[in-house]
């Protein structure tokens, strides 16, 4: 049986395009459903586009497949809605193939419809006995992996009956260094409280607790109180993931690990992909845009991010880009100033190769998986080397070939070499622009800017419009109001 679910996983994976493992795959599968055989809760540090989606993906499919139940058995959380809709159609590429229901909560959708996706009411007219016993009425997790971001998490946690951690087997916190800088209403700790062996935790809880009740339980015992490689299931297994994991202990301790093991890609802590180039090009501030327009020229509609310090800089660079006219690419903007629909659609547009060049802010740093990005291009330099790989790690992804252009004054480049110095290759080549492609362009950014400067004055004359004509409504309401009273 375990064998034919094995050959419908490997054939849902060749329906992808996946042939063979990668090394990561390999490595965290001999821990888990290899000899490893999940004693330990796993630590994966690997490049970026190392295939660390996959490699904890797999594991959990395979393991939850020859199990009967449906509920809720695997977490997966993720610090972005776009990353966490990302890494569910990995799982449902593979997950239905045997059996499984992989669900959503990022709030993409409104709390009503994302319940009415995740939890099972039950039909009472199906029900053969008439026993009260005998009938399930609490509301169940009708799936079995749930991809979530911490918000519509806790949301959900908090408000949505019939949604239970009890029964959880793998908690999976992907890019982990990211998900622990930030609280997000405390959801880690009430994760773990939820989950962890002191089953009086669920009880203590003040809205979970009466689901106890319901007709499946599971008590966990702690690992450590039957010695580390007894088995002492069911044990909450925990994988933490990135290409720039956190060593720190106190940060680390948050996660409660079960004697943790580190897979790591090296002896160094943070590693570039092997085939990704790194150039930099030195330039003075103001004409920082018209060195990015003549690389862009330079690389002729290749697909490319372009990376800003900030969402300002993001949407001021791309429409200045769109003023030059001319330029072989189609250009837009990705950062959190557009509405999630907005930026959704943008996204896809760029996955499909409608847009070759995506001007983004560090919302789009993260974890994320698009196709052919042969370029990407550090407008700003990035403040941090944890930034700079992330960042770098958009393109030579899965073994492919990508370079990484960055944009330096000549301030930078002391800080920037020091940054550098961190990473495992630190060879970075000087890109430079032939002087005449620099000053053909000197006409068409005059113009540019003097575009740039206008609308700049009709947005923020439009916004203090609105917010003059608002005041105005405003005052004129509180008047009628008053000669009311
Ligand atoms: N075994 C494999 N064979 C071929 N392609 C693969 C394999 N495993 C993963 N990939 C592809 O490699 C790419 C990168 O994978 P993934 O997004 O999981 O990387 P990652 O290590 O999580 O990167 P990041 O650190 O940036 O989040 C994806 O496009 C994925 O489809």
């Amino acid at each position: 049986m375990e064998k034919n679910f094995r050959m419908r996983l490997a054939e849902a994976l060749q329906k992808i395009g996946i042939q063979s493992l990668f090394p990561v795959q390999v490595a965290v599968w001999q821990e888990t459903i290899g000899p490893g055989a999940f004693e330990r809760d796993i630590c994966v540090n690997s490049p970026t586009g190392s295939g660390k989606t996959l490699a904890y993906a797999l594991p959990i499919v395979q393991m939850l497949s020859t199990q009967k139940i449906r509920c809720l058995r695997a977490l997966v959380v993720l610090p972005t809605r776009d990353l966490a809709i990302q890494v569910k159609e990995v799982f449902a590429a593979i997950a239905p193939a045997v059996g499984l229901r992989v669900g959503l909560a990022v709030g993409q959708s409104s709390l009503a419809d994302e319940i009415a996706e995740l939890i099972r009411r039950p039909k009472l007219e199906m029900c053969s006995s008439f026993d009260p016993d005998d009938i399930q009425m609490e509301p169940q997790t009708s799936v079995d992996i749930l991809v979530a971001t911490p918000g519509r998490l806790m949301d959900h946690i908090n408000t949505t009956k019939g949604f239970s951690l009890e029964h959880l087997c793998y908690l999976v916190v992907d890019e982990t260094d990211r998900l622990l800088r930030e609280a997000y209403q405390s959801w880690l700790p009430t994760v773990i409280q939820l989950t962890c062996s002191n089953v009086q935790a669920l009880f203590d809880h003040p809205r979970l607790g009466p689901l106890m009740s319901g007709s499946l339980t599971t008590i966990r015992r702690s690992g450590v109180e039957r010695g580390f490689k007894g088995k002492s299931y069911p044990r909450l297994v925990k994988m933490i993931l990135s290409a720039t994991l956190t060593q720190d202990p106190s940060k680390l301790s948050q996660l409660d690990l079960h004697h943790p093991l580190l897979l790591t890609s090296g002896q160094r802590r943070y590693k570039l992909p092997e085939k990704l180039e790194c150039y930099k090009l030195i330039c003075k501030s103001k004409l920082k845009p018209l060195y990015l327009v003549a690389l862009l020229q330079d690389l002729r509609g290749e697909k490319c991010i372009v990376f800003t310090s900030s969402v300002e800089s993001t949407h001021r660079l791309c429409t200045l880009l769109n003023f030059f006219g001319d330029l072989p690419c189609k250009i837009s903007e990705y950062s959190r100033r557009q509405h999630q629909s907005l930026r959704s659609k943008t996204l896809k547009a760029f996955r499909e190769g409608k847009i070759e060049v995506l001007v983004a802010t560090d919302a789009m740093t993260r974890g994320m998986d698009v196709e052919g990005i042969a370029n990407v291009i550090n407008y700003d330099m990035p403040a941090y080397v944890k930034t700079y790989i992330h960042r770098a790690g958009r393109t030579a992804r899965a073994g492919q070939t990508g370079r990484c252009f960055t944009l330096l004054r000549k301030d930078e480049i002391k800080r920037f070499s020091k940054m550098l110095r961190k990473i495992n290759n630190n060879s970075c080549n000087l890109h430079s622009l032939p002087d005449d492609s620099i000053e053909e362009l000197r006409p068409i950014y005059s113009s540019a800017l003097e575009k740039l400067k206008e609308y700049v004055e009709s947005e923020t004359a439009r916004k203090s419009g609105i917010s003059s004509k608002s005041v105005r409504s405003r005052d004129r309401k509180k008047g009628n109001d008053r000669m009311k009273e």
